[in-house]
């Protein structure tokens, strides 16, 4: 089998002296769309910043692509969470879409006519080409949230990571790119997603992390239908009405 684009291997992380990552064991691979779901606080996007290597990590191992994590994200795709951009700077869509390839174009350089052709193909897959001389701080957060995942897929990555997508956005849009996320994974590309919507998460993804620090429960969606699990990862009240709104059998646990 080939190596997965994401491995982690008993990760911990340290952040302020307090333990907010331990043991935590993952993988993604190409073809996959997999999600990460935890409460807040749970250490989701630690995670993800791990893996682009802006965390420092206490011990444990990462490797994206078979490489550390320095090395391996140009091979990277990272949509934050939509508040981390400074959306009032004024810049164009297509401006801030090309900066997904900074790490190819080089600091100081000019795009060329392939990373033209890469951010017009990426704002094309979020349907957003006909606004790319649009600044960005007239665009609404759906909008602005499409131009976050073209900026991603304009390096054209091998791991997608996506932190928190939906957050806010009507359905017709969380739509659009729950499709397209499918579509990527279809393609042979690698997706690690947080999310907070669990009925979606259960719905769409192939494969599911529990997280609450470390790693609670894994699997398929149809290997996580007991409800002591997400008792146990989020919390949630023994006989939770909201046990059965995300489909989890045996709701009646008390
Ligand atoms: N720079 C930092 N210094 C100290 N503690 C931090 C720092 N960043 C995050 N934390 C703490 O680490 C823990 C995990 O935070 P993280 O943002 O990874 O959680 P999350 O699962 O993504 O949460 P949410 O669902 O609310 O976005 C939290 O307790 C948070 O307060």
């Amino acid at each position: 089998m080939s190596e997965p684009e994401l491995r982690v291997e008993d990760l911990a992380v340290e952040l302020g002296g307090r333990e907010v990552l331990r043991e935590v064991t993952l993988e993604v691979s190409g073809g996959e769309l997999v999600g990460l779901i935890g409460p807040n606080g749970a250490g989701k996007t630690t995670l993800l910043r791990s893996t682009l290597g802006l965390v420092r990590v206490r011990s444990g191992t990462i490797r994206v692509s078979g490489r550390t994590p320095n090395l391996g994200r140009r091979s990277v795709g990272y949509v934050p969470q939509r508040h981390e951009f400074a959306w009032d700077f004024p810049i164009s869509v297509e401006d801030v879409v090309l900066s997904g390839r900074v790490g190819v174009i080089g600091w100081g350089r000019r795009p060329g006519v392939e990373d033209f052709r890469a951010a017009r193909d990426a704002l094309e897959r979020v349907q957003m080409h006909h606004l790319r001389a649009r600044p960005v701080g007239q665009l609404s957060g759906g909008q602005r949230q499409r131009v976050l995942v073209a900026r991603a897929l304009a390096l054209r990555p091998r791991l997608l990571l996506l932190d928190e997508p939906f957050t806010g956005l009507d359905i017709p849009t969380q739509e659009l790119l729950m499709d397209l996320f499918t579509s990527l994974a279809g393609e042979g590309r690698a997706l690690l997603m947080t999310t907070h919507d669990l009925a979606g998460a259960l719905v769409s993804c192939d494969r599911l992390y529990l997280v609450n620090r470390s790693v609670v429960a894994a699997g398929r969606p149809e290997d996580l239908t007991d409800p002591r699990i997400w008792i146990d990862a989020f919390g949630f009240r023994p006989g939770s009405p909201l046990l059965t709104t995300i489909g989890v059998t045996g709701a009646d646990v008390r």
